[in-house]
């Protein structure tokens, strides 16, 4: 059930589970399937692992509700606390080998991005393990003389969670640490491409003594584990983050089962909006690490950039200039490389797609191919620099804002930067977006920035930054983008329902 993986950069080697964790124990899945895992910076074989079928999501529900009805359900709010305290030191113990995992997995770079996703989980496991015993409770309802109400906050039972490759091991505990401080036991699929860290973290719960079946890892497909997650009747709530697409058959195949709660995170196309009056040069240091950090794979990317004309050229000269002295591959196309800023996208899927969207391989009628204007600020490796997925970050100009680049999420290090020229222009034009995750605004303007705040069709909105996350404020967004908030109190609140307790004193 383990495998060896050598990391030579950091002199490393992980002894690496490769099984499905049910029970606190790693094991085989019932059909044998196995999934390679690709490291993206060579395009080499890493290992490979077992994949869950629809029997194995079966025995880890039957593990989960044991669990829950035997042990987990009694625990304290003061008992998860510590258990996720203690995970927590286990997790910081543990931070190099977890970021280093993430940095061969899924080409975060070392130093700039995988050891910057453990430092949060290591903030939100802390946070988690102090709101077990802080947004549990439930309110009193005074009626009249002889009668009262009061409500009680109860864990669902038995929750799945289904996460993405662009922040394998972040995005796995923004959902778990709380949903176990609330009371829940849960299943949680990493990506396919990406689980290697989510394994070695889930023998972390083992050590921190959570009990057996309270934590169930299922690395597995999307079409077969995912789906038989989303369709069990015995889950009663699914949290997921990943493409609106898929988002939508999870809502779909919830409604078909047994109607649980849903979460969703999905896709975004966040607008940043910069005024003439800003900071200009910090402007351009924000926007371009709110699109070029994680090579563009953050649903939260800013990848349009509307510019208020008075600067407009002046800031795409200083933005150019800027992003190809910071946003790097580095020399020797290495996540290890401190210099290496800009890694390679996650797959070769991935690759394909961003180079079909980008190359106008698939235009509509609202397309202008032949006018876009596309600067790259450096070149692709050649063959025998890197056989990696490595991309340029690119920069698009003279785009029309109904074409495909300007309206589709492209999660690639991709952005569209275009002109307006009032206010109400710039707030249409960022509105104009099926999705509603995030945004950003640009200016000294004390009252454009909060107008602007008040008017964008977001569920989040920096003013003066971009992509600025802590885990005490609650994320999540409107339209496409999603239904419901993770982190901060809602992080928990998301994992509890309400029962209501009408109490006749007559
Ligand atoms: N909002 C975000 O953070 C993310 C957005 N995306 C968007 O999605 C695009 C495509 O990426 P994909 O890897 O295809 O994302 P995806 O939505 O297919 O994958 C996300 C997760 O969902 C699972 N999944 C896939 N099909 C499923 C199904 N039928 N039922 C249940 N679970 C299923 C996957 O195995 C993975 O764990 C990206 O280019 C990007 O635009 C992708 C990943 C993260
Ligand atoms: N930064 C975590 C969520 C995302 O951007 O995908």
């Amino acid at each position: 059930m383990y495998k060896s993986i050598e990391i030579p950069q950091l002199e490393l080697k992980v002894k690496q589970p490769v099984g499905l964790f049910i029970n606190n124990e790693f094991v085989k899945s019932s059909d044998g399937e196995t999934i390679e895992s690709i490291n993206p910076s060579t395009n080499k074989r890493i290992t490979s692992f077992y994949a869950a079928s629809e029997e194995d999501v079966d025995s880890a529900v039957q593990a989960a509700s044991a669990a829950y009805r035997k042990v987990w359900s009694k625990t304290s709010p003061a008992d998860r606390n510590k258990l996720l305290y203690k995970l927590s030191t286990l997790i910081e113990r543990e931070k190099t080998t977890l970021a280093a995992l993430d940095a061969i997995d899924a080409g975060k770079p070392y130093h700039s991005n995988a050891l910057q996703d453990i430092e949060q989980v290591l903030d939100l496991t802390r946070y988690f393990a102090g709101s077990a015993d802080k947004y549990t409770h439930g309110e009193v309802i005074p009626l009249n003389d002889e009668k009262y109400a009061y409500t009680i906050k109860a864990p669902f039972g038995v929750v799945a969670q289904i996460v993405p490759w662009n922040y394998p091991f972040a995005m796995a505990s923004w959902k778990m640490q709380g949903a176990l401080a609330a009371g829940n036991c849960i299943i949680i699929k990493p990506a396919d491409n990406t689980s290697l860290s989510l394994l070695y973290a889930a023998q972390l719960f083992k050590e921190a003594g959570f009990p057996p079946g309270v934590v169930n890892v299922l690395p597995g497909l999307g079409n077969v584990t995912g789906t038989a997650l989303c369709k069990h009747p015995r889950i009663s709530k699914i949290s997921f983050t990943g493409s609106t697409a898929v988002g939508g058959k999870v809502l779909e195949s919830s409604g078909q089962s047994n109607l649980k709660d849903v979460t969703l995170e999905c896709g975004g196309k966040s607008p940043a909006v910069v005024f003439a009056d800003c900071d200009l040069d910090k402007a351009v240091e924000w926007t371009a690490s709110g699109i070029f950090y994680n090579s563009g794979q953050n649903c939260t990317a800013n990848s349009r950039i509307y510019v208020q004309e008075a600067v407009y050229d002046d800031f795409l000269k200083r933005f150019r200039k800027h992003v190809s002295e910071t946003w790097t591959f580095g020399s020797k196309f290495d996540v290890f490389d401190p210099e290496c800023t800009v890694g390679p996208v996650v797959s070769e899927t991935q690759f394909k797609r961003i180079h079909a969207m980008t190359n106008a391989e698939q235009c509509t009628d609202d397309d202008n191919p032949s006018e876009w204007v596309k600067t790259q600020t450096c070149e692709y490796p050649t063959e025998s620099q890197s056989k990696g997925f490595f991309i340029p970050p690119t920069i698009f100009t003279n785009v029309k804002q109904s074409s495909s680049l300007m309206q589709n999420e492209i999660f690639g290090p991709v952005v569209v930067v275009a002109p307006f020229k009032e206010y109400d222009e710039a707030i249409e034009l960022a509105n104009d977006s099926d999705y509603g995750l995030a945004s950003a605004v640009f200016t000294k303007n004390i009252t454009t920035a909060h107008r602007f705040a008040r008017d964008i069709q977001a569920g989040t909105c920096w003013i003066n930054s971009s992509n600025d996350e802590d885990v005490t404020v609650p994320f999540g967004g409107y339209k496409m983008s999603g239904i419901g908030r993770e982190l901060g109190a809602a992080g928990v609140e998301t994992y509890l329902q309400t029962k209501a307790v009408h109490v006749n004193l007559e």
